[in-house]
């Protein structure tokens, strides 16, 4: 068992790399507790496997270190490290039978006979290998060979960490879900560390109990499937995760904070606060499930055009512009179907700001109906 800690890592596959661009991973530190289910989530090229070969020892990292329980193991080879891995094509040998696959890790380190054979025995049964262990691996299945991947990362009792980087590529849709139960139930049995690579936001959120969004090298949010869907720490969580993603708007901070003829009112203190940020760059963000559809007139929501209404069975996706920009809103299966001109509002708790693409901590924030002239006219009453 392991707690794996990177303390200001960064890899970059350029000789001499000058801008952050040539880095595959940027600066960044990052704790995994000891036991716990973590996925990796990010689009293709984020940095995943990269990360995950640094952690294994298959990489070297240009800066920073890798420490296992508070121990810096940058030196050590990725034998020594006690570090399992499980890649997207399974890593087994064709002729030799699902038995000695599975003994291979535990002969390897000189671990008696009748040790190997309980243990194997423990880990096929767990895997639901049993009645392959006599079979040449060659003539397995996809999905029975990543098995027999898994089981010879698991075989081992002093394996601290396993690593899944994408496994359930290769595997078929309707034997993905039995796999993945198959890993939850092994974490909870084993109670070892593991990270699971994927780029697939189910994948991530049916296996882990917290989950690192990466994007450009970076970790941008750690945290919890429902942590990353209500409050995304960065626009990309909010675009990344969920379906469909956030919607966003670019506003304007001058004065006050404004979107076209729209005055967004919060207090004079978060103004300040946007202010003495020094960026201009203030993005909106809410996600579909959280814009509130009006059925009728409502003065205090904005009035905006429906451009389509998209059925997706249990539920239906409003498209509608707002000041000109394309938005969404998520509508239940018993709501009624709007068109033409309709009323929207964004309650205050689901909408977030964001400067520089990083989330801000807003007290009130609030968007309403009001436009540039009617809070002019307000302000000389
Ligand atoms: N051996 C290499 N030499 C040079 N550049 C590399 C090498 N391996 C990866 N890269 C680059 O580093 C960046 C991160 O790649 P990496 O494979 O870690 O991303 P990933 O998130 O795992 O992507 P994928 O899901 O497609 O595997 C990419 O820009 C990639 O092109």
């Amino acid at each position: 068992m392991a707690e794996i800690t990177l303390n200001a890592l960064a890899h970059s596959y350029a000789d001499h790399p000058s801008k952050p661009e040539d880095y595959a991973i940027r600066e960044m530190s990052h704790v995994w507790e000891q036991g716990g289910a973590f996925a990796l989530l990010g689009p293709s090229g984020c940095g995943k496997s990269t990360l995950l070969n640094i952690i294994s020892g298959l990489l070297k990292p240009s800066n920073g270190e890798v420490l296992f329980d508070g121990k810096r193991v940058n030196e050590l080879k990725p034998e020594e490290r006690n570090i399992a891995q499980v890649f997207q094509f399974p890593v087994v040998y064709d002729t030799m039978t699902v038995y000695d696959n599975l003994a291979f890790p535990l002969r390897n380190i000189g671990v008696p006979e009748h040790k190997v054979k309980s243990k194997v025995h423990e880990v096929a049964e767990i895997l639901e290998l049993s009645d392959q262990l006599k079979r040449k691996a060659k003539g397995l299945s996809a999905d029975q060979k990543q098995k027999v991947s898994m089981g010879r990362g698991l075989v081992r009792d002093d394996v601290s960490a396993i690593l899944f980087d994408e496994p359930l590529t290769v595997i078929d849709p309707q034997l993905k879900w039995k796999l993945r139960r198959k890993l939850k139930q092994i974490h909870e049995q084993f109670n070892i560390t593991m990270v699971y690579v994927t780029h697939d936001q189910l994948e991530a959120s049916t296996f882990a109990d917290k989950i690192a969004v990466m994007y450009n090298g970076q970790i941008v949010q750690f945290g919890t499937p429902r942590e990353l869907f209500e409050k995304p720490a960065h626009t990309f969580v909010g675009y990344f995760i969920g379906s469909p993603g956030m919607n966003f708007f670019e506003a304007q901070l001058d004065e006050q904070i404004t979107f076209g003829e729209h005055v967004i009112t919060t207090s004079d203190d978060m103004l300040a606060r946007l202010k003495s940020m020094g960026s201009k760059k203030v993005t909106i963000g809410i996600r579909p499930e959280f814009v509130h559809v009006w059925d009728g007139k409502n003065d205090d929501a904005y009035q905006v055009e429906v451009d389509y209404v998209e059925d997706l069975g249990t539920y239906k996706i409003l498209s509608f512009f707002f000041n000109g920009q394309l938005m969404k809103a998520r509508l239940s299966e018993d709501q009624q179907v709007p068109s033409g001109q309709i009323y929207v509002s964004f309650p205050e708790q689901w909408t977030k700001v964001y400067v520089d693409e990083y989330l801000v901590d807003t007290d009130s924030l609030t968007l309403h109906s009001q436009t540039k002239d009617a809070q002019e006219a307000h302000n000389a009453n």
